[in-house]
């Protein structure tokens, strides 16, 4: 058999599951998923290197109204990846209705001219019935390529899309090598897993308005010695971030260690800050700094 590779863009508004489908689709943790919106924020690419295809995907921030420079940015970025793949995932949340948000994909998507599968997901939640109605409203709205009914929770349907997936792209060889999943740096991973834990720790208290920068890293043989940041745009955000006498930060100090070392396999001696950086969302030098660039792989 001949060997195939090609890009593929996943999709969707905040939420519908693209970094849960990653996932399941790399059966290890890469883009971050909690149930906020909004969560991912650079085009995470995951790589899924078979005997016979690599994969390569471009996990995209939810496309929505850009409120403000970071908003731009992450849209900007979402575009450049669905004009340039070899297919598109449009990803769905199946339980939600039809809104503009879709609709305002639903254009992206027809002028884009890229095979586009439909990615109905959360199926584990619906009543076959239901799931009928929905497919059919979706098939009257543009000409997809596939449409594929799934749960990237529990897993179903995932090999099937992957055996599609292969038949759509091009004859060639792999792009990158076997043993990589992503071509973001360990460091951006890490702070991504920190960046989790201070989103799930703080419920809604701390908004969007949060970076983490790993600062330092030094590494022996058994342990991992980290330095990180996380940056806030108010001093109030700092305040809920640290916590009464530090338990917050504890918190999720703990948590990270805890993800980091069944990651790394080493122990992990973790220091957070935090610091206030008013604005930071409308700098672009800024947004650059913390690793927010408009390039499509960094
Ligand atoms: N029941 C169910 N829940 C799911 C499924 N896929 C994702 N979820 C949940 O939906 C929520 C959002 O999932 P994410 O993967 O973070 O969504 P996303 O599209 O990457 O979101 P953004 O990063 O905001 O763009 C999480 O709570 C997931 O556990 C599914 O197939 N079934």
């Amino acid at each position: 058999m001949k060997y195939r590779s090609g890009f593929i863009a996943i999709v969707g508004r905040p939420n519908a599951g693209k970094s849960t489908l990653l996932n399941a689709i790399l059966k290890e943790k890469v883009a971050i998923t909690t149930p906020k919106p909004q969560t991912t924020r650079n085009n995470i690419s995951g790589i899924l290197t078979t005997e016979d295809t690599q994969y390569v995907f471009v996990d995209t921030p939810g496309i929505h109204k850009p409120k403000h420079e970071l908003g731009r940015t992450l849209n900007k970025n979402a575009y450049t990846a669905i004009s340039e793949a070899d297919v598109n995932f449009w990803v769905v949340d199946a339980t939600q209705p039809y809104g503009s948000g879709d609709e305002f994909m639903l254009e992206k998507m027809k002028s884009a001219h890229i095979p586009v599968f439909l990615i109905l997901n959360k199926i584990d939640l619906l009543e076959k019935e239901k799931l009928l109605k929905v497919l059919a409203r979706w098939q009257e709205r543009m000409e997809f390529a596939e449409i594929f009914p799934i749960s990237a929770l529990t897993n179903d349907n995932i090999e099937h899309l992957l055996e599609i997936t292969r038949s759509y792209l091009s004859e060639g060889p792999k792009f990158f090598p076997d043993d990589m999943i992503s071509d973001h740096g360990l460091s951006f991973q890490i702070a991504e897993i920190i960046r989790e834990k201070v989103l799930y720790k703080t419920n809604e208290e701390v908004p969007h308005s949060v970076a983490v920068v790993v600062e330092n890293m030094e590494e022996t043989d058994k342990k991992v010695y980290l330095q990180a940041v996380i940056v806030v745009e108010r001093i109030s955000q700092k305040a809920i971030l640290i916590g009464k006498q530090a338990a917050m930060i504890r918190a999720i100090r703990l948590a990270a260690q805890k993800e980091l070392k069944e990651k790394l396999h080493k122990k992990i001696e973790l220091e957070l800050y935090v610091r206030v950086e008013k604005n930071w969302r409308n700098r672009e030098g800024k947004l650059q700094q913390l690793g927010y660039s408009e390039k499509f792989d960094e």
